[in-house]
């Protein structure tokens, strides 16, 4: 793109049609040709230099789990501390790289993805155990981040043209967002590429140099979106790939005094953990430490008895047990209104028992968790809700045919009171729980009866109420007669309220502010 060329308005990547020939013949080549490539070894990225450790993060596939996604390799602390010098002293140049030509990487970086993108797609679908279009999602949001990122930069380094300030009389004033140095990114599993390269994108483009430790469990994808930058024509040392256990090379970053920012995403006590330990100043340190983090959920929907009650009852099954209820957007919790529960409660059921389990390569709709520990956890929480609520449908282990991984069944639980910690904590699984209220402004009360407040459905088709619960349903991103999962980057900017986080909205206007400071020049005529 040449400077004076006018980038188009920003749109979403579209999904993959998986139902025909086209869509479906491309993923399973795609598929075949990521299986012909596993068990590879895949190195650190510092500086330029690829370094290969003794130590290694075995990847497996959760749903076939003697099947070896790839071999990675892990940063102890010296590693860390290697990266973390290249990080500062590639820094001085970075920040002087006009935004324009950063932004032009992420446009590359997005234009390569696209053209390969159901090659990503296949390496979620064998790496994170998702099905077709989890994956195909996942991809296109990691897409849609980069180009989405790239256009704000450059809408951040002409604000002076957009939003002038107050003229004063004998000063020309200027307002420019710099970056802030050296920052640590650490995304989670779930969605392994889109929030990656959402997360990292977003941090270099705005002029900062990065250590980003992608998650244990997705190492391979990470490593492949880390090699597409560089693909792009990200100069060596801005984006560090590190990856290493969270507690070692994690707590180190966090509490390196050189570290300017911490971008986090994933769960609540992890990112609380961060928090405090970032909050500490360490001798030399001369910042206070930036923390975004972005947390769990324990999200749901609610229904009146105006709603279109097949519409209420699909999209609760959806927002439960999409990707195995492994977002933190997952509606795990249902609100029905007495006069329709028996009802709804049927329909969910119903629509539950439909779901098929299997491998993630042949499109199951219900795939396995993440690995044993996520599934030894969700088995628990079931015992737990059988002691607090009815199980009505799922719930036990799941035997795939050819298939060794961590399958459980989609388990849906009636009649929980509102603080049975079903209710109350987050599973991060296939289990749904339901509960009864009176009437629908009940059913918002305990909604909003949680720590939590990510994400959010109400299904009514009274105007009036639906003006009132757009008010008082209180979350992040709260959603009217349609699931609470699969916001989109642009048009529905994502975070959440309390103990869900920072409430940073990825994928909206004010992201990239968190990654810069802002800097006012004011100069006497
Ligand atoms: N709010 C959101 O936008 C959002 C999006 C996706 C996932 N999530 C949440 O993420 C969680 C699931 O992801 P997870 O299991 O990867 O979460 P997690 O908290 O276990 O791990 C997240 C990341 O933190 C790292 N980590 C662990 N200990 C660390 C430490 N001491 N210092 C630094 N880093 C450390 C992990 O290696 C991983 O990369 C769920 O709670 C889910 O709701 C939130
Ligand atoms: N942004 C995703 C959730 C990300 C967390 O897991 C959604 O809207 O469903």
């Amino acid at each position: 793109m040449s400077k004076t060329a006018k980038l188009d308005v920003f749109r979403n990547e579209p999904f993959t049609d998986f139902s025909q020939e086209p869509g479906k013949r491309a993923i399973e080549e795609a598929i075949a040709k990521v299986k012909s490539e596993l068990g590879r070894e895949y190195p650190l990225r510092i500086g330029g230099e690829l370094i290969f450790t003794e130590d290694k993060i075995r990847s497996f596939n959760p749903g076939q789990t003697s099947e070896t996604i790839g071999w990675v390799s892990k940063a102890d602390r010296a590693l860390a501390e290697k990266a973390m010098q290249s990080a500062l002293k590639t820094f001085e140049s970075w920040k002087k790289t006009p935004a324009q030509t950063r932004a032009e990487i992420l446009l590359k970086a997005a234009a390569i993805m696209q053209e390969r993108k159901h090659e990503f797609s296949a390496l979620m679908v064998l790496e994170a155990g998702k099905n077709y279009a989890e994956a195909d999602a996942d991809t296109a949001e990691a897409i849609d981040f980069l180009n989405f990122y790239a256009r704000e930069m450059i809408r951040l380094s002409k604000i002076n043209e957009t939003m002038p300030l107050t003229p004063v009389a004998g000063e020309e004033n200027r307002l420019t967002y710099i970056p802030l140095g050296v920052g640590v990114i650490i995304p989670p599993w779930n969605f392994p590429l889109a929030i990656c390269a959402g997360m990292t994108s977003a941090a270099i483009v705005a002029g900062n140099t990065v250590l980003l430790k992608p998650a244990s469990n997705t190492p391979v994808i990470a490593a492949k979106f880390a090699a597409l930058m560089e693909e792009a024509g990200l100069p060596a040392g801005v984006l560090n790939f590190i990856p290493g256990s969270g507690a070692e090379v994690g707590d180190y970053l966090t509490a390196h005094p050189q570290t300017r920012f911490i971008s986090f995403t994933g769960s609540k006590e992890v990112g609380l953990h961060i928090n405090k330990l970032a909050a500490d100043t360490a001798p030399g340190q001369i910042w206070i430490k930036r923390v975004v983090a972005e947390m769990g959920g324990k999200d749901g929907i609610v229904v009146d008895e105006t709603a279109d009650l097949d519409a209420a009852a699909q999209a609760i099954v959806t927002s439960a047990f999409g990707y195995q209820g492994q977002k933190c957007s997952a509606g795990s919790r249902a609100f029905i209104v007495e006069a329709v529960y028996d009802e709804v409660v049927e329909k969910v059921v119903e629509l539950t028992r439909r779901l098929t389990i299997g491998l993630p390569e042949h499109n199951f709709p219900v795939g396995p968790v993440i690995d044993e520990s996520s599934y030894r956890k969700v088995l628990d929480y079931i015992e737990v809700g059988k002691q607090e609520g009815e199980l009505l449908t799922g719930g036990r282990q799941a035997e795939v045919a050819g298939a060794q991984g961590f399958y459980i069944e989609p388990a849906v639980f009636a009649g929980v009171d509102g603080k049975a910690r079903i209710m109350q904590e987050e599973i991060f699984g296939p289990v749904l729980a339901i509960g009864k209220a009176q009437d629908w402004r009940e059913a918002v009360r305990l909604f909003n009866d949680t720590e939590f407040g990510l994400t959010g459905a109400f299904f009514s088709r009274d105007e009036d109420r639906i003006y009132e619960a757009l008010e008082t349903m209180h979350c992040g991103n709260l959603y009217v007669n349609r699931k609470c999962t699969g916001a989109l980057v642009g048009g529905q900017p994502f975070g959440g309220f309390n103990m869900s986080g920072t409430d940073s909205k990825a994928g909206g206007y004010d992201y990239l502010l968190l990654f810069t400071q802002a800097k006012l020049t004011s100069r006497k005529k």
